[in-house]
């Protein structure tokens, strides 16, 4: 028997792609008459998503469907909802749970829409939500693919991967958020899809290194390529499938952001290439850019599971100050030769 749609979706976190989803989730359920409630840390976001229908700090001008709502009161946003989307940067996410976790029905579906690895447990962000609120892993689920906030506030068309070791609940929760132009695919794949979107971030540092240095494409192509095999050889250490790497949430997503200036990672990595320090960096993003934290957790996996990623290794060398943006390209290319495989 087919799961009629969620009544209420939380959303927490009202940045750029937590309001973004919202607004997906708020389309897809505008028939259905879906209630979307999104939490929000300050009430002045609130109060404008509220009135205005914007959230202007993140999505400049795009206007938001009337079935949303925003509220800094997290009990009153996740009472009585079957469907919780969790949207906060992946280093802030273990320290709320606790208060959280008492709060979510003890029957909900939970989704990470985060691309990140927690610093100090190298843990996936469905790790930390099963670890956190004690929910099964047929409950916890994960949506990646090439999904640049901005785009899809402005209904541009793509698609994304929800994966769930659940078939079926990754289908239910792809009908809710199944818009006109938000395409969803589903995947039992959890590891490959989180992997694939969380080390794109790395691999997008790399390549707007290159950007900003005013490499060609080749060499963009060419590190974008290699970065989608050290993501592969991962993922499939961790025991995801190859052909998750391939798809949506690993070329895919791979493909958009190391091409976009929408990307923040690419973005950071253009202004590291382009000669500020990291600190440099940091202070002039004012959104998150999840691959500059993340990197280390991703080169202790690789270490911990002996899987070569010279990309990656090459990064935090970077991000560490231990190499020069001018010695990366040169310290890949003066690698022993070897099979592409
Ligand atoms: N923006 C995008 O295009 C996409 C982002 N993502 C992922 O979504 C996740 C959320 O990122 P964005 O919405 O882009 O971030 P953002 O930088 O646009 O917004 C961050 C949000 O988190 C809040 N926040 C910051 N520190 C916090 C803390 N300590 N506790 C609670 N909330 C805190 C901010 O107030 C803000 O609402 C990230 O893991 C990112 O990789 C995934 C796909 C697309
Ligand atoms: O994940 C994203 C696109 O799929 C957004 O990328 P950035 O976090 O680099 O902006």
């Amino acid at each position: 028997m087919t799961r009629r749609p969620p009544a209420v979706v939380a959303v927490l976190g009202s940045g750029s792609w937590g309001t973004t989803f919202a607004k997906v989730l708020a389309d897809a359920g505008e028939s259905a008459d879906t209630q979307v409630r999104l939490w929000a840390r300050r009430g002045e976001i609130a109060d404008e998503i509220n009135t205005h229908h914007t959230n202007s700090r993140y999505l400049a001008e795009t206007v938001l469907p009337d079935n949303i709502s925003c509220s800094t009161d997290t009990a009153a946003v996740l009472d009585g909802v079957e469907l919780v989307v969790i949207a906060v940067p992946a280093q802030s996410l273990r320290s709320q749970l606790s208060a959280w976790k008492p709060l979510i029905s003890p029957d909900a579906v939970v989704v990470s829409l985060m691309k990140g690895l927690e610093v100090g447990t190298d843990a996936r962000m469905s790790q930390v939500l099963a670890e956190e609120l004690g929910l099964p892993e047929d409950r916890i689920a994960v949506v990646s693919g090439p999904n640049l906030a901005m785009e899809i506030a402005r209904c541009e068309p793509t698609a994304s991967v929800v994966a769930c070791p659940d078939a079926e609940v990754a289908t239910w929760i792809a009908a809710a958020c199944t818009a006109t132009y938000f395409r969803p695919y589903t995947n039992t794949d959890v590891v490959g899809v989180e992997i694939g979107g969380i080390v794109k971030n790395v691999i997008a540092l790399a390549v707007g290194i290159c950007e900003g240095k005013q490499m060609g494409d080749n060499t963009k192509a060419s590190v974008i390529t290699r970065g989608l095999t050290e993501t592969t050889r991962l993922a499939v250490a961790l025991g995801g499938e190859p052909e998750t790497m391939s798809g949506l949430a690993g070329m895919g997503d791979l493909i958009a952001t190391c091409s976009s200036a929408l990307s923040r990672n690419h973005t950071a990595g253009r202004l590291l290439g382009q000669g500020l320090s990291l600190d440099e960096v940091t202070a002039h993003m004012n959104q998150t850019a999840e691959g500059i934290k993340s990197a280390q957790a991703v080169l202790d996996l690789a270490h911990q599971l002996k899987v070569y990623m010279p990309i990656t290794d090459s990064v935090v060398a970077v991000l560490q100050g231990n190499l020069s943006v001018h010695d990366l390209g040169p310290r890949l290319l003066a690698r022993e030769l070897k099979s592409e495989g």
